[in-house]
């Protein structure tokens, strides 16, 4: 049968093999016949549907739509295929006046998806585009709120806003003028990538923010004054630093040099000891007559220079070593100031150092019945990395260190060392010297070994007479790693071979390791202190302005300076700074006041500060950075009146 050949669902095919159906109400359903095949076999015969194709009034379309299923129903479109439903993404022109939507409770309204997309889709909502934003550019770093919706991790984006900072020189804090910070180059995004040329708001420049590493975890309460800058023992430690540098000694009896004055002797005893160099040497702190600096100058007494060239050809070589665990050189020179004729080096000055010789083999202080104490083997093992260290560099450059005594290694900080005598024998002995450089850089690599076994046992290199005994009695207190490595560098090498200082480092590579972490970790320390002293020095320039600017009185022609204008609300400032007082009259110190306002001022913060004349007569509601610009042009004005011009500029 034709109809049931075609006949693609049950209604048609019951439909078709019913055409006897008694029900009369089908008279209003035209046959599925007609529709298929254009006429019904049946009309005649009994089949109840309507056969009258003649269109009604109504549209035959609306009739089919009532229809529940039909030829002309619209096909099956996933509600998740916006592009089939294109036109629902934009709002009807009623919708302006339409009421706005209040949902009445979680889930008691569940819109279509499809419905839901249009009305809310973030994707397609790009009311704000900023101009020169190139989408198609903006990867995930710079827009990745975009694409990960509206929650996305704000820290994942800090990355990009990192490389927003401006680089030094685009914007400078204390011009006064934060314009140039949001677009310094004109645009506010670039074309090449996101976030790039600026934050989006000034940073908080007058906020007090030192950073890590924080080694103390300190409670507020816990927290004194001295806990926002510099520890107490490092300053003091600097300032003595300081002091010893300044020190002078009016009555020394030492001569004025050529081109150095202000000799200080730095020697603690006053014996003639020629062993290390075969002359007695002293040591003097002495300032330079050019530069004002000060060095420290070991001279040699009653040497007498036979070679000129000795000097000249020494010192260009020694002059090209710079390494953090060798005293530089800077210059040699011959005097008879002294009386004598001297041979003077002079080198970089580190106050207050001692020598290992001081601090580890002599008694302490002076008590000659009290053994030294032992030196820890964390401690030798980091004058062993320092000082290979520094033979690497010394022999690297085809010199030899020669001078590795006890008392010629300063140590300059805690645990700290530096070879202070390097250079001395090359010039001494110039003429006379023998030796191969190979020979005299394998003896450099035993002297090593003895000074380590020398501290190690505490006893004094030149006593050290049987040191496979010295290594042995070594054995019991530090690790065999220790003992192995310092008899590696005194035993002589085999026939034919050299030792080399590489060799000895690839050996000693883990503890090696552990000092330049240990040494990264205290440059950590340091930042973190330079970073807290950084605060300082804004505070200092400001309060030099100022101060320069307060009750000055007449200016030239011009009589209480300081007083008129708008320099009158400096003085005010500076009461409502310092001068505040409780309201029972008592002065009210409080630092952290003081400080936040002086760094307001310093950064020029938009802020709004109220200042009261003593007389409550007038009263001034002004920014901090009006403020700091009237301090500007005040100090400007006296800058130009000056003679020496800005503080500063002739140093
Ligand atoms: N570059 C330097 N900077 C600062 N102080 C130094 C420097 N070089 C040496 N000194 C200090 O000078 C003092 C004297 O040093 P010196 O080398 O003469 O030691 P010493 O024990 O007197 O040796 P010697 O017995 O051979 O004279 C030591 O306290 C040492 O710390």
């Amino acid at each position: 049968m034709a109809a049931t050949r075609y006949s693609t669902s049950n209604e048609i095919r019951r439909q078709v093999a019913s055409p006897r159906a008694k029900n009369r109400e089908n008279k209003d359903t035209l046959c599925r016949n007609v529709l298929i095949y254009g006429h019904c076999r049946y009309e005649d015969q009994g089949c109840t549907f309507n056969h009258d194709q003649t269109p009604k009034t109504s549209s035959p379309q609306a009739d089919h739509a009532k229809k529940p299923f039909n030829v002309e129903s619209p096909a099956f479109t996933p509600s998740g295929q916006l592009s089939a439903v294109p036109k629902k993404t934009t709002l009807p022109s009623q919708a302006a006046s339409a009421a706005p939507f209040t949902p009445r409770g979680v889930g008691t309204t569940t819109l279509p998806q499809a419905a839901e997309a249009s009305v809310f889709n973030p994707a397609a909502i790009r009311e704000f585009t900023p101009q020169n934003y190139d989408i198609n550019n903006a990867s995930a770093k710079g827009v990745a709120h975009d694409a990960a919706g509206l929650y996305a991790d704000p820290f994942t984006t800090m990355n990009s806003l990192g490389t927003a900072l401006p680089a030094a020189g685009q914007y400078n804090m204390y011009a006064g003028d934060h314009t140039g910070l949001a677009a310094p180059t004109g645009q506010y995004y670039p074309q090449h990538g996101a976030f790039a040329p600026g934050p989006l708001q000034p940073a908080a420049y007058h906020l007090y923010q030192p950073f890590g590493p924080y080694r103390q975890d300190l409670q507020p309460w816990q927290r004194a004054t001295y806990d926002f800058f510099i520890s107490p023992n490092l300053r003091e430690e600097l300032q003595k630093k300081s002091f010893a540098t300044l020190q002078v000694m009016p009555n020394s009896g030492l001569p004025q040099l050529e081109r150095w004055h202000s000799l200080f002797p730095l020697d603690t005893h006053n014996r003639k000891n020629a062993s290390a160099f075969g002359y007695p040497s002293w040591v003097y702190k002495a300032q330079n007559s050019r530069t004002g600096r000060h060095y420290a100058l070991r001279r040699l007494e009653g040497y007498r220079l036979t070679n000129e060239k000795a000097i000249l050809s020494v010192m260009k070589e020694w002059k090209k070593i710079k390494n953090a665990s060798i005293v530089t050189v800077h210059e040699a020179f011959t005097t008879r100031e002294f009386g004598d004729s001297s041979l003077i080096f002079a080198f970089d000055y580190h106050p207050l150092s001692k020598t290992l010789q001081e601090h580890h083999l002599q008694p302490p202080h002076g008590n000659r019945y009290r053994a030294p104490a032992p030196v820890p083997e964390n401690v030798l093992w980091g004058y062993v990395c320092q000082l290979a260290n520094a033979l690497k560099t010394i022999h690297a450059n085809k010199l030899a260190a020669r001078c590795l005594e006890p008392s010629k290694i300063i140590l300059t900080e805690t645990n700290r060392i530096r070879l202070s005598a390097c250079s001395i024998l090359d010039v001494v002995q110039f003429e006379s010297n023998t030796k191969s450089l190979q020979e005299l850089q394998q003896e450099d690599l035993v002297k090593f070994g003895r000074l380590i076994l020398s501290l190690a046992t505490l006893t004094p290199p030149a006593h050290l007479n049987n040191v496979s005994a010295a290594l042995d009695s070594m054995g019991s207190k530090y690790s065999a790693n220790l003992r192995d490595a310092v008899a590696w560098l005194i035993a002589p090498p085999n026939p034919g071979e050299f030792k080399s200082i590489e060799s000895f480092i690839s050996g000693i590579a883990t503890h090696m390791a552990t000092y330049v972490d240990l040494a990264l970790q205290d440059n950590d320390d340091k930042l973190s202190h330079l970073a807290r002293e950084v605060e300082n020095g804004r505070y200092v320039r400001i309060l030099t302005k100022l101060m320069a600017i307060f009750d000055r009185g007449d200016l030239g022609v011009m009589q209480n300076w300081s007083e008129t204008g708008d320099r009158y609300q400096l003085k005010l400032f500076r009461d409502y700074v310092f001068h505040r007082v409780e309201a029972d009259g008592k002065p009210n110190l409080d630092l952290g006041h003081m400080l936040t306002c002086l760094n307001k001022l310093d950064a020029g913060a938009d802020e709004m500060v109220l200042l009261t004349s003593p007389d409550n007569e007038t009263v001034f509601v002004v920014s901090y950075r009006e403020l700091k610009q009237t301090a500007d042009r005040a100090f400007n004005e006296l800058v130009k009146l000056s003679k020496t011009g800005a503080p500063g500029a002739n140093s």
